[in-house]
């Protein structure tokens, strides 16, 4: 009877898709966790089969048109995160996660200064020290003629850079043998984790609330979750119990920023050491591999075309004359071919690479030019507008000149890497000066050879963001000639 209801008496019933997805969520469960992160994927193939916009779960639309992305995140829209995917991180009170729309704003605004541009313009010697530290750990690979594992390298340096601004802390990410650090390890054993919790919350309560002289005893993917809460909350317990051990840091942390006293008449939840527990686990988390995984895609791209390779390097050489003084952000933010060899890496590295799902409500939504009835799930994945064969021809090729043609301006709107809208990247302007920095200083430094690389080495298995499993890109390194 339920069944007969979902498929032809559901408000959904009109839209096409796989009548199995439209029975029962476990047609998503068998792609997240059975195919191991390939739901983003399998979406792209059901909108060749379905059209623009499919029925993809019981109470779920998924859509390929590129003008529903606006629709679902852009300035001016209020939809709610679906707490079903966002509870899965196990971060519930992280701004990331929250879903009352006042009280995100509010909690916006008052981590907002932390990243604003003027913020990290102030923060660009503590970034541009830790890839220059970058550099002299990849030349020991050029001393040992060994190749050198570029994925967890650019890693280790996005880890190193958002611990230390967030935390005033380091992790000594870039000291790690071969930057196998042990907060990346968690990571890499967390995130498969996520479609487990979210399609089974219970198993995510159970395991949370395990008494810490099990957590030894359980497999390395669930005991990473628990190591990584016990670092952070050790920091956490020493600042509740002394915040005056906050002024003995060298610069502003998260924690300043979130002990401030309020206005009365601002609406935020008291401080909690849950909640500031929740907020720099996720900080650490978006502020890492993301910025990391884009490095390594831009870096695979560049070093298998020679082309692009030369081109950087000479529009670098203009700003950048003498190798060992560098020029600041803001100038390389002026050299065009750098911008567009950014612009082409956040495109095929995606950012987030799961469609972000939000809830329609309380009233009926037009989402491309479809009326949609609350409480109805919708998302589109930035993966699918990135390879979109009408906005960006040929999309799988790395293409920076289609960010130099005339028009080219008119593709902004449909590089979503950082989303959009009210519920946006906060992290935008950091994450923008690390790439700069990164990309600018490690190829004019370094002259890299890729070791029996192959696209293999940075493709990705789905979970949230995308995690590069297998060999991992490597290359061979030497220093540039002049
Ligand atoms: C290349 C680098 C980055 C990319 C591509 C990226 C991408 C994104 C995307 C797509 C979202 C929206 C997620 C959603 O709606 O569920 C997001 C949110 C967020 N990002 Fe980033 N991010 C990057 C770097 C950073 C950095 C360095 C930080 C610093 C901590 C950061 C902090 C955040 C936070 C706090 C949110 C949640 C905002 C909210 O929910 O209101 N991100 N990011």
């Amino acid at each position: 009877m339920r069944a007969v209801k979902r498929l032809y008496r559901h408000n959904l019933s009109k839209y096409p898709g796989p009548p199995l997805a439209a029975l029962t969520s476990w047609y998503r469960i068998y792609y997240d966790i059975v195919r191991d992160g390939s739901w983003s994927k399998h979406l792209e193939s059901l909108h060749e089969t379905y059209g623009y916009v499919v029925r993809v779960g019981p109470n779920e639309l998924h859509f390929s048109n590129p003008d529903a992305y606006n629709d679902i995140y852009g300035m001016g829209t209020r939809f709610m995160k679906q707490p079903e995917m966002y509870s899965c991180f196990a971060t519930d009170k992280s701004v990331f996660a929250m879903w009352d729309h006042q009280e995100v704003m509010n909690r916006r605004t008052l981590i907002g200064p932390f990243f604003s541009r003027k913020a990290i313009l102030n923060l660009e010697k503590t970034v541009q020290g830790k890839i220059d530290l970058l550099v002299s750990r990849l030349m020991e690979y050029y001393h040992a003629n060994k190749s050198a594992n570029l994925d967890l390298a650019f890693r280790s340096l996005s880890l190193e850079i958002i611990t230390s601004y967030c935390f005033s802390r380091s992790p000594n990410a870039l000291d790690s043998k071969d930057f196998r650090n042990e907060v990346l390890i968690a990571i890499d054993h967390t995130m498969p984790m996520i479609w487990v919790f979210k399609h089974f919350p219970l198993i995510r309560k159970l395991l949370l609330n395990v008494p810490e002289c099990f957590a030894s005893v359980l497999k390395p993917s669930t005991k990473g979750i628990l190591e990584q809460r016990k670092q952070m909350g050790t920091q956490i317990d020493e600042i509740m119990k002394d915040p005056s051990s906050l002024d003995n840091v060298d610069h502003e942390t998260i924690y300043h920023h979130f002990l401030t006293p309020q206005p009365e008449n601002v609406k935020l939840p008291p401080i909690t050491r849950d909640w500031l527990l929740d907020e720099g686990l996720y900080m650490r988390f978006a502020g890492s591999d993301t910025v990391g995984n884009t490095c390594t895609v831009a870096a695979y791209h560049i070093l298998n075309n020679k082309d692009v390779h030369s081109k950087l390097l000479d529009s670098l050489k203009e700003v950048w004359p003498d190798r060992e003084t560098p020029p600041s952000y803001e100038a390389l933010e002026k050299v065009p071919y750098l911008t567009a060899v950014l612009k082409e890496s956040l495109r095929m590295a995606h950012g987030v690479v799961t469609p972000l799902p939000r809830l329609v409500g309380p009233t009926v939504a037009e989402i491309a030019g479809e009326l949609i009835p609350p409480g109805t799930v919708v998302s589109m994945g930035a993966t699918i507008l990135h390879r979109n064969p009408s906005i960006f021809p040929d999309p799988y090729r790395f293409d920076p000149e289609r960010w130099l043609q005339p028009n080219s301006f008119d593709l902004e709107k449909y590089l979503v890497a950082f989303s959009k809208g009210p519920r946006g990247c906060l992290g935008i302007n950091l994450a923008w000066c690390e790439l700069y920095l990164t990309i600018g200083t490690v190829f004019r430094r370094l002259d890299m050879i890729p070791d029996q690389a192959s696209i293999e080495d940075i493709s990705y298995r789905e979970y949230f963001v995308p995690v590069h499993r297998g060999k991992h890109f490597h290359a061979y390194i030497r220093p540039t000639s002049a």
